[in-house]
């Protein structure tokens, strides 16, 4: 089944759910597995304590992030405890100035863009990166511009991860001779040194600053909290870094330039959302209040993380005896549970016209009349994502700052974008858009539009 492109494999996924209904059984390799579609069961098996364990395909990002907050193990509780407070509401508002400036110099880059078609992916990244490394990192603005290695490590984080994915669907890559004769551990070698090298490199800073500054409860980073627990080697800290900047820059900056994309082809709902911003925000920085109150730009993130789902497919493994679907399905201990969300974000049972990018989807009395477990871009229960407050109010930030000072256009419509999958899922051809300034003098806009 997943014997085929990155491109093609959610289509065979989504292919296999059309032909077996809401539960498909197979083999994966010597293991059972059944992938659960429905959405009241997916809520029942992701929300049981008798699941908290990462299936088998995460042991392959072993090498790269140990065990632990992601690929799960005996030590992903405790790490877990030990950095969420990082994560929680309040530190996420200590962390809005980071934000808010590094939005500004994004906009900054993006207002000098000549008027060609670009991929605003990279651009992004760079933004969310700079983010990350101020706030979960610890770092300042300074040191994080400096770091060696950043630019290195973020470019080719897709290839890293395509690595990875390969060695996921490609049985044979799993035979050490092989992985070694086709290159590939050579190419796995090469991370780990700019991995290990960057890692260092912080946790030394980190561990330097913390023997004479002190800092707030809530604007502690993670790797503070990392060192200060006194609970982790070396080694196992700096897996861990590598986990939580990995996991948080990258996701981020592809939800980010697709809601970019996505109001760049729904002018309408782009002008819903600028108007929406010059009345609740102007040209204030953004708060945490102005978000709550910026409703479309709520459906259109949204809308990009049904279209765009970050997880095309988590797994779980079976530690207790447990049954679905009305107590006709058990499954034993062992059994590899996987959840393909990405499928259920397009199952037409609950998403007309699901290859559609609609916004409109999410308004109250739309969302009233569906399931609300038909839509878990950041998954659910004990292991659902970490990042979800810090990563909307980031998103929401960026795309704040950047909508409000350019208008963005694209070519075509959006209707079943090619999306590629390695680990996390993108728009396979990039995230194009075309950008203009936004000059407002006398209710003319830069874009045309008048206004009485
Ligand atoms: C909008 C962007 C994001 C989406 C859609 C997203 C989605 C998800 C999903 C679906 C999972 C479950 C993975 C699994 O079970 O295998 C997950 C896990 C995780 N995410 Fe996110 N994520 C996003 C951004 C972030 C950010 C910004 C951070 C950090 C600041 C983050 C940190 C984590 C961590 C640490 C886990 C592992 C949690 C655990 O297993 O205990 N994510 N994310």
């Amino acid at each position: 089944m997943f014997l085929t492109n990155t491109t093609e494999q959610l289509q065979k996924i989504a292919k296999l759910f059309d032909e077996y209904g809401d539960y498909v059984r197979f083999w994966l390799g010597p293991e059972l597995a059944i992938a659960v579609k429905n959405p009241t069961d997916i809520r029942t098996l992701l929300s049981s304590n008798k699941l908290n364990q990462k299936g088998p395909l995460y042991n392959l990002m072993k090498p790269f992030i140990g065990p632990g907050i992601l690929s799960g193990g005996p030590t992903w509780r405790l790490h877990r405890k030990i950095v969420t407070p990082s994560y929680n509401k309040k530190s996420v508002q200590q962390f809005s100035k980071v934000f808010n400036s590094e939005a500004e110099q994004l906009v900054r880059v993006l207002r000098n863009k000549r008027s060609d078609t670009y991929d605003i992916y990279y651009d992004v990244l760079t933004c969310t990166t700079q983010c990350v490394c101020q706030t979960l990192m610890g770092l300042s603005k300074e040191d994080s511009m400096q770091l060696p290695n950043l630019t290195e490590i973020v470019r080719k984080t897709q290839s890293m991860y395509n690595l990875i994915f390969k060695r996921m669907t490609l049985w044979w890559l799993q035979i050490p001779f092989i992985y070694w004769l086709t290159g590939h551990k050579k190419q796995q070698d090469h991370f780990f040194r700019l991995i290990d090298d960057f890692t260092s490199i912080i946790l030394e800073k980190r561990r330097k600053a913390l023997k004479t500054e002190v800092v707030d409860e809530e604007l502690r980073s993670v790797v503070d909290r990392l060192i200060q627990s006194g609970e982790l080697n070396d080694q196992e800290i700096k897996h861990e870094m590598f986990t939580l900047f990995t996991t948080s820059q990258e996701a981020a900056a592809k939800i980010a330039a697709g809601v970019m994309m996505i109001l760049a082809h729904l002018p309408d709902w782009q002008e819903k959302v600028y108007e929406e911003i010059q009345e609740v925000v102007g040209s204030s920085p953004v708060t945490e209040s102005h978000i709550k109150e910026l409703h479309y730009l709520d459906m259109v993130y949204k809308e990009t993380l049904r279209y765009f789902s970050i997880a095309a497919f988590i797994q779980r493994t079976v530690e207790e005896e447990i049954t679905i679907n009305d107590s006709k399905i058990t499954l034993p201990v062992g059994t590899s549970l996987i959840i393909p969300i990405h499928v259920l974000h397009r199952d037409p049972k609950h998403w007309e016209e699901p290859l559609k990018a609609k916004p409109e989807r999410f308004l109250p009395e739309n969302v009233k009349n569906r399931d609300p477990n038909a839509f878990i871009p950041f998954s659910l229960g004990p292991m659902d994502c970490l990042g979800r407050v810090f990563a909307t109010a980031m998103i929401k930030t960026i795309v704040v700052h950047v909508i409000r000072s350019v208008h963005l256009e694209a070519d075509g419509v959006i209707d079943d974008i090619p999306l590629e999958v390695a680990i996390s899922v993108r728009s396979a051809n990039g995230y194009q858009v075309r950008s203009r300034v936004r000059k407002e003098q006398n209710g003319v806009k830069a874009n045309g539009v008048v206004h009485n």
